[in-house]
């Protein structure tokens, strides 16, 4: 991105991480949740590990933003949709399944995707916080979004209905316009290490559903 560019700082982002980014969005096993046909047991089993550090960073990023409303629109979709409506799900999903809610290994990129969110969270810095966040929320509406006809299993169905629709998209909106108001004030560098906290977070995106895939 240059100086006075006209391009949105997370469409900059976005387009600096192809072509991980469109693989996550059209990705085998997220064709397969659409289709209601994908393996979600182990995928399910990791992710319940990836949510526990995804909700250390929403808190992280409630700590770290520079203005109230921020903080709330965080907080909110911490509490109403994470640790209610998501929890609810994993739970009754798992249970379905016969899935472990603690499985006794995490698979390397889980453990991947948790050490690079455990990283940013420690470093406080809101604007790193976003792109780990964004990456996680605009890529799940990217794939979600294209369901033409929802599956009829809860347990596919109801993953999509999470990550589409117009309360998903206004939360994408916020992280995207919290990212677009903060990165024509950061310099060169500044761009720069957000830029790369990106591009691993997309990279981890689309090694996740490589290994969900199996
Ligand atoms: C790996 C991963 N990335 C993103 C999301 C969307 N919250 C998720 N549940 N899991």
């Amino acid at each position: 991105m240059t100086e006075g560019s006209s391009t949105p700082f997370s469409e900059w982002l976005r387009s600096e991480s192809e072509p991980d980014w469109s693989e996550v969005v059209t990705h085998p096993f997220a064709a397969a949740i659409r289709g209601g046909t994908a393996d979600m047991r182990r995928y399910l089993e990791q992710d319940f590990q990836f949510v526990d550090a995804f909700t250390a960073l929403l808190g992280a990023a409630v700590a770290a933003a520079d203005h109230f409303e921020a903080r709330v629109a965080v907080g909110r979709f911490l509490g109403q949709t994470v640790a209610d409506t998501e929890r609810g799900y994993f739970h009754r999903a798992l249970d379905a399944l016969g899935g472990d809610p603690n499985p006794p290994a995490l698979e390397p990129v889980t453990a991947e995707f948790r050490a690079l969110m455990d990283e940013v969270r420690r470093g406080q810095d809101y604007p790193g916080i976003l792109a780990v966040l964004c990456v996680a929320e605009w890529t799940y509406l990217g794939w979600a979004s294209r369901t033409t006809e929802p599956p009829e299993g809860f347990v596919h169905r109801e993953w999509i209905e999470l990550h589409s629709g117009p309360e998903f998209e206004a939360w994408v909106g916020f992280l995207r316009g919290e990212l677009d108001r903060l990165g024509p004030a950061l310099d060169e560098n500044g761009r720069a290490r957000v830029l790369d906290v990106f591009r691993r977070a997309t990279a981890l995106e689309r090694r996740f559903f490589d290994m969900a895939l199996g």
